[in-house]
C-alpha cells in the first residue's frame, strides 16, 4: 500500500455551547471558546489515501483529483464560513476539532471511494485547528 497525502487550509468562525447548558456552564467548560465569544481559526486539513499505483499512470491517485474533491466537498463548504450556522454536515453538531474531522469523513470517505471505483480509500484525516492543536481520524 502506498500512503498519498494532501494538506489544504480553509478559515471559519465557531463557537462552543452547548444548549443543554446554563451560560455559566458553558463558560466554564469551554472558557474562551463559549457562547457568545465567536471566534475563528485557520485550519489545516490532511488528507490521507491509500492504494497501489496504477500501472500506466504510476498514480495512487492524481493529487488534483485528490484536491478538486476535498475542496468541492468539504472546503467550499466551511472556507470563510461559521461552523455552527452555515455548515450542512455540521447541522446540531458541536463544532469542536474532533467532530469535525469525524463529520469531514463522513462526507469524503464515499466520495473518495466512488471517483476512484474502489480502488482507493480514505486512511486518515488530521485536523489542526491552531498551530499547537489538532485531531486525527482513521475511520475506526
Ligand atoms: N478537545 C477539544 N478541546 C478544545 C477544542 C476542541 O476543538 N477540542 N477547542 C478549543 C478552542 O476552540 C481553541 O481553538 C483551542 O484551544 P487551545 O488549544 O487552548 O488554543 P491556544 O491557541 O490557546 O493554544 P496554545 O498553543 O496552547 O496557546 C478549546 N479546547
Amino acid at each position: 500500500m502506498i500512503y498519498l497525502s494532501k494538506e489544504l487550509t480553509f478559515c471559519a468562525a465557531h463557537q462552543l455551547y452547548n444548549p443543554k447548558w446554563s451560560k455559566e456552564k458553558n463558560e466554564e467548560v469551554f472558557e474562551g471558546c463559549a457562547h457568545e465569544n465567536w471566534h475563528g481559526h485557520n485550519y489545516h486539513l490532511t488528507v490521507t489515501v491509500k492504494g497501489r499505483p496504477d500501472e500506466d499512470t504510476g498514480m495512487v491517485m492524481n493529487f488534483k483529483d485528490l484536491k478538486r474533491i476535498v475542496k468541492k466537498e468539504v472546503i467550499s463548504k466551511v472556507d470563510h464560513k461559521n461552523l455552527n450556522l452555515d455548515v450542512d454536515f455540521m447541522k446540531g453538531k458541536m463544532t469542536t476539532c474532533e467532530v469535525l474531522v469525524e463529520a469531514m469523513w463522513g462526507v469524503l470517505a464515499p466520495k473518495i471511494s466512488e471517483f476512484t471505483d474502489g480502488r482507493v480509500v480514505l486512511h486518515s484525516l488530521k485536523l489542526y485547528e491552531t498551530n499547537t492543536s489538532f485531531a486525527e481520524y482513521y475511520g475506526e
